[in-house]
């Protein structure tokens, strides 16, 4: 499914060789916050991520982020519940001048090896703002009632 809205961004796309055929990322529904990302693998050899283990999968796209955002690749929740799959890095950050392959650090944090195999939407990617602040350095932090407190400082 592809969701134009007048004021949204355009996220350039280039297609890589390993990426020949593969269905461009999508936002599968009409709300979805994140496209989903295949894996652009080599069809005849099926990646087996054993658990504990982790593999760097390609996607087969080099994303021209918009200026002032990021993508954020993050898990599928259906393959985290049901297979333990995650993004070992999540949300993995893909910046804005980044120029190579977008690439998913999956982990199999279950019990079972599981089999990946080309086009496999393995994880999403979210398109989000960024601000860019100014760093200063100062010598006292000015007041709080919340002070120091944290870590669980308000109860539970
Ligand atoms: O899940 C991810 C995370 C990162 N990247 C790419 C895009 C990102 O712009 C670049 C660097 O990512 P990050 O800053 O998280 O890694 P780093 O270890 O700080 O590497 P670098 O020193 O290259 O910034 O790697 C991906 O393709 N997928
Ligand atoms: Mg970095």
């Amino acid at each position: 499914m592809t969701i134009h809205h007048d004021l949204s961004p355009t996220l350039n796309l280039i297609r890589l060789p390993n990426g020949e055929g593969l269905d461009l990322p999508a936002y599968e529904s009409k709300g979805a916050a994140g496209m989903d990302l295949r894996a652009a693998i080599d069809e005849a050899t099926p990646l087996m991520l054993l658990p504990g283990k982790r593999a760097l999968v390609p996607t087969g796209f080099i994303f021209e982020i918009p200026e002032h955002f990021e993508g954020q690749v993050r898990p599928r929740s259906g393959l985290a519940f049901k297979n333990g799959i995650t993004c070992l890095n999540s949300p993995g950050t893909v910046d804005s001048d980044y120029r190579g392959e977008v690439k998913v650090l999956l982990a199999n944090l279950g019990e079972e090896p599981f089999v990946i195999e080309r086009g496999m939407r393995i994880a999403q990617m979210v398109i989000a703002p960024v601000t860019q602040v100014r760093v200063a350095e100062i010598t006292e932090a000015s007041e709080t009632l919340r002070g120091a407190g944290g870590f669980g400082s308000t109860g539970v």
